[in-house]
């Protein structure tokens, strides 16, 4: 039923490089020399730079038709809003990772090295995703994802952010705000329903792939080119479920405490009797309730073949995470 995952694409020739000079690590100096490589691997580059959010989808809107790939400079956020625009078309989209967390690119292998990603955008590889699809209370249309949807305190924590601070500090910021998570946020139950089973939840992740916050990896499987979406709920605040949890996850063994859940699912309700802070790829997106699917087709992303380790994942976070990935989903 799904298109071939990887293949090459025919000669793309004339890249349209969408940028948001906005995003943690862009430079006026890396974009310079990234755009050198770019044209050094045979590509006709053509520049855009955002000037507000929503323009990078308007670009795509226009321009789309006079180019063979469209890069995406920016995080997590640009990636999924240019995606966004470029639902359905035949196009390649590739990746510049110049955002602070950028946790697609990690998650797909995207080089971070300017020269060696340039190679890649211009070999033309590519995998075919399905992105999720999200619609909050309010929205007028839903919003695509490539990553994760985060419901409760991980949506508050994206609501609150200072984006100067995030600017200045970077990933910490999220850090730094999550510290007024346990004077502020209430941490309200909430439901939460998979595929037509109800849970009562504090915390609902649902992510197309393993990572989580950066190099963290959360869960056990990738299922970005499926219609599926691996699900996190922490059901309970006890302070002794939680230590025995976090006491686990050290020691490197399974556990059964009933204050989490890993699990797969392809729809995602949080119905939400009082509203519930909900964030997509890094971006506040509107409260509870909400709806998660699969978008209505796919996208095709420049990136190596699958299979291969997240390439985030370092030394420390690979001890932690391989602890976490032991267990479900
Ligand atoms: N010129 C701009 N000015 C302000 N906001 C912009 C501009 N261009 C894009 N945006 C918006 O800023 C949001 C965040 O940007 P982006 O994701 O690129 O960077 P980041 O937040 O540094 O990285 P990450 O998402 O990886 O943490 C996106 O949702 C995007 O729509």
């Amino acid at each position: 039923m799904h298109p071939p995952s990887s293949s090459p694409h025919p000669h793309p020739r004339r890249a349209l490089l969408i940028i948001n000079p906005t995003a943690g690590h862009h430079s006026p100096r890396r974009q310079a020399a990234f755009v050198k490589h770019l044209e050094q691997a045979g590509l006709d580059v053509r520049i855009m730079e955002t000037r507000y959010r929503g323009h990078a989808a308007e670009i795509v809107k226009i321009h789309l038709p006079e180019a063979d790939l469209i890069i995406a400079g920016g995080g997590d956020g640009t990636i999924a809003e240019i995606a966004h625009a470029m639902l359905g078309q035949p196009c390649p989209l590739a990746l510049w990772p110049v955002g602070s967390a950028n946790v697609l690119a990690l998650e797909l292998g995207v080089p971070f090295h300017d020269a060696r990603n340039a190679t890649l955008i211009a070999s033309g590889q590519t995998r075919t995703l399905w992105p999720g699809w999200l619609t909050t209370e309010g929205q007028a249309s839903p919003t695509l994802f490539l990553q994760m949807v985060g419901v409760g305190p991980d949506g508050w924590v994206v609501q609150q952010l200072s984006t100067a601070l995030k600017k200045r500090i970077g990933r910490a910021a999220y850090a730094v705000t999550a510290l007024r998570l346990l004077s502020t946020y209430p941490f309200p139950a909430f439901e939460t329903d998979v595929d037509g089973r109800c849970y009562q939840s504090r915390l609902t992740i649902i992510s197309k792939g393993q990572l989580y916050g950066g190099p963290f990896r959360l869960f056990r499987h990738n299922h970005h080119e499926e219609a599926a979406f691996s699900v996190f709920m922490l059901h309970r605040l006890h302070p002794l479920c939680l230590l025995k949890q976090a006491w686990a996850f050290l020691c490197r063994n399974d556990c059964t405490t009933p204050a989490f859940s890993f699990i797969r699912g392809r729809t995602i309700t949080c119905p939400g009797s009082q509203p519930v802070p909900a964030q997509s790829d890094g971006d506040f997106r509107g409260t509870t309730p909400l709806h998660i699917t699969s978008a209505p087709a796919p996208l095709t992303v420049i990136c190596p073949a699958r299979n291969q380790p997240p390439s985030g994942e370092r030394n420390f976070f690979r001890q932690c995470s391989l602890n976490i990935g032991k267990r479900r989903y």
